[in-house]
């Protein structure tokens, strides 16, 4: 089955790359040269465990990427994988989807029946635009020449490829016959992991082989749109949910760790999601959370639940920030050392992290800020040009002079760093580990002064129970 895939970002790279690796010959195109340059080049266009290697394997084999929407042509499967970011009022910005709409329809062959697939999150009412965009570039008559469905993609950065070939879900909305028993086809060795034996040779990466099989789910259009929106915005209200816990735990003196593996003993609950941290963040949540609210107002049936878990969310952030406030007296003229830039270790990304919104409160409040990242360093960078902070290579330079660490991404780097000696460097060992993350017991004996999140000042001092990663 001829596959192409529009856009080459964190989903379209790693989707495309799946079907290539699952024989299916697949073509990215994206209209930035660099991406197809390196994807050309055996490289991957993202930091994404494993992605090089499996690029590497297909590329000129089943995987080709170009610029060129030609490739569309003699396609069975056009997905549609561009970014949909915010706008400044919360809704979603469509433009880079009605333009790779537009590019599909000038290159739709008349002579086969081309199933069109959202894989980007997109709101409900979506794939009709892209329908009518579609019939007037092409001139052909949606449902008999082509037709438009949902896919929504619900991997993981840092788990991507875990989440592509082990998905616990496959979502396909559509009514349409035919696009049904195309899709069934396209997923058929990733439902029935067909050769997975063979590429286990080959993945030098962990992969969770004895994981149940994927649930193959159909339905109509508008609701597997909503099923991607009222998942995210499930998962960020579960986190939402679990700081609020973590605060008041803090403020009774018990053990947020151990609430929360005790709560998802309860297989209604389930353990995961349950980590707390400096708040959620990223390319997906915020931008998610908010289209979902907003359209929930638009039709005079506002998400309360939704909204309370985004306010919580922005109160995370300020009580980090609030914490170290506390302990230090004052920000003011203070250095401060932050680890991690990325919303979540094992991706390169930093858009929308939760680190930006919290240096800027530091630096607001009169703080010198350095930072540290292991990937996310140049993305950081890029898109908060003008923010006045110190980049630095290595960990213990982020600690010089100062009077406090705040961990913010819990990098596996973190863990092995050398603690004595970033401790060597710090005018005044205050470190704030915000994932509780760090070794505590260690470090409180090596004369830190630790603080967690929701953990009770006596309990630091105990053996509390690990973070689950
Ligand atoms: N990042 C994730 O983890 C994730 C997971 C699930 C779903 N999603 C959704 O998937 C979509 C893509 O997200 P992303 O993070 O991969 O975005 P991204 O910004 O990383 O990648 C989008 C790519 O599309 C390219 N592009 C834009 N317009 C194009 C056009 N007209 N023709 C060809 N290429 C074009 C861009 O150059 C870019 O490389 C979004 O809707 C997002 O919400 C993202
Ligand atoms: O217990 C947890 C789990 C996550 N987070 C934070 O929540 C944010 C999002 O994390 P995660 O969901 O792991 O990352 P994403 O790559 O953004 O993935 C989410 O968003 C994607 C894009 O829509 C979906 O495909 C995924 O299913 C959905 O998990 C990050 O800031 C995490 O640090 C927590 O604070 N505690």
């Amino acid at each position: 089955m001829n596959v192409v895939c529009i856009g080459s970002g964190y989903v379209g790279s790693v989707t495309g790359t799946a079907f290539a690796v699952l024989g299916h010959p697949t073509t990215v195109i994206d209209l930035d040269q660099n991406k197809v340059d390196q994807i050309n080049a055996g490289a991957s266009p993202i930091y994404e465990l494993g992605l090089d290697e499996l690029i590497r394997k297909t590329i000129g084999k089943t995987l080709f990427a170009t610029t060129s929407y030609k490739a569309v042509r003699e396609a069975d499967v056009v997905f549609i994988g561009v970014g949909t970011p915010s706008r400044e009022d919360g809704t979603v910005d469509l433009s880079y989807i009605k333009s790779a709409a537009r590019s599909i329809g000038e290159y739709l062959s008349p002579d086969r029946f081309t199933v069109v697939v959202d894989k980007s999150t997109v709101p409900v009412g979506t794939a009709d635009l892209v329908t009518s965009i579609i019939e007037e570039a092409s001139g052909q008559t949606a449902e008999e020449d082509f037709t438009v469905i949902s896919n929504p993609e619900f991997l993981r950065e840092g788990y991507a490829l875990e989440d592509v070939f082990f998905p616990d879900r496959v979502v396909i909305g559509t009514s349409h016959p035919r696009a049904r028993k195309v899709m069934r086809e396209l997923y058929h060795n990733l439902l029935e992991r067909v050769n997975y034996e063979e590429l286990s040779k080959d993945f030098t990466f962990a992969y969770n082989w004895n994981s149940p099989k994927a649930t193959y789910f159909e339905t109509d259009v508008k609701s597997a749109e909503m099923i991607k929106y009222a998942s995210n915005a499930f998962l960020a209200v579960k986190i939402s949910y679990i700081n609020e816990v973590a605060r008041l735990c803090e403020a009774l003196g018990a053990n947020v760790l151990d609430v929360a593996k005790g709560m998802g003993m309860d297989s209604r609950i389930g353990e995961k999601f349950l980590q707390v941290s400096s708040g959620w963040s990223g390319s997906c949540f915020p931008k998610d959370t908010a289209e979902f609210l907003e359209t929930s107002r638009k039709y005079g049936s506002e998400l309360s639940v939704v909204k309370a878990a985004v306010q919580s969310n922005e109160k995370m952030h300020h009580f980090v920030v609030e914490k170290m406030q506390r302990h230090l007296k004052t920000l003011n003229g203070k250095t401060v050392g932050i680890l991690g830039l990325t919303f979540k270790p094992n991706t390169d990304d930093a858009r929308k992290t939760q680190a930006s919104t919290i240096i800027r409160q530091l630096i607001d409040l009169g703080a010198n800020v350095r930072v540290h990242d292991p990937k996310g360093m140049e993305m950081f960078r890029e898109l908060n040009p003008k923010l006045p902070v110190g980049y630095c290579d290595r960990v213990e330079d982020v600690a010089r002079r100062a009077d406090g660490v705040v961990l913010l991404t819990h990098w596996k780097e973190y863990l092995q760093a050398d603690w004595k000696r970033i401790q060597g460097e710090m005018r005044y060992p205050y470190l704030l580990d915000t994932r509780n993350f760090l070794p505590h017991k260690m470090l409180v004996e090596m004369g830190y002064i630790y603080e967690g999140l929701g953990i009770g000042k006596e309990l630091i001092k105990e053996n509390v129970a690990p973070l689950m990663i």
